[in-house]
């Protein structure tokens, strides 16, 4: 599938029909970038936050959000895992994002 493809939903359902919840990274990492959610390593996470990019705006159970602006685009939120994150972490994550895909202020 080609990186501009859009994962809908039902491509989400119809994978996790294919394979239950044991998705391998590589499985999680594809779906993340088809459906424009970005990965970045600790390696980059750190660079940003060295240079002030992050500005902190919340704290959950898992990790920690910030918001990143970037010139020409919309503004991201950054989510930082507390430790290593799992490949099943990360996808209860992108399912939830996508459960609250479009709604407006999010
Ligand atoms: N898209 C967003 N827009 C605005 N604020 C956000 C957004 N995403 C996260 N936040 C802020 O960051 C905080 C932490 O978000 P996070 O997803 O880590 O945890 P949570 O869902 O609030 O809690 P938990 O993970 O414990 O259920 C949120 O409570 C909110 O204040």
């Amino acid at each position: 599938m080609s990186g501009k493809e859009e994962v809908t939903s039902a491509d989400l359902k119809a994978l996790l029909a294919r394979n239950g919840d044991a998705l391998g990274p590589r499985q999680v990492y594809n779906w993340c970038r088809r459906s424009g959610v970005k990965l970045f390593t600790p390696d980059e996470v750190e660079d940003m936050l060295g240079k002030g990019r992050l500005l902190k705006i919340g704290e959950g159970t898992y990790g920690v959000c910030y918001r990143l602006s970037l010139h020409g685009d919309r503004d991201w939120v950054l989510k930082r895992f507390h430790g290593e994150a799992t490949s099943d972490m990360l996808l209860k994550e992108v399912k939830a994002l996508d459960k609250v895909k479009g709604v407006k202020g999010v």
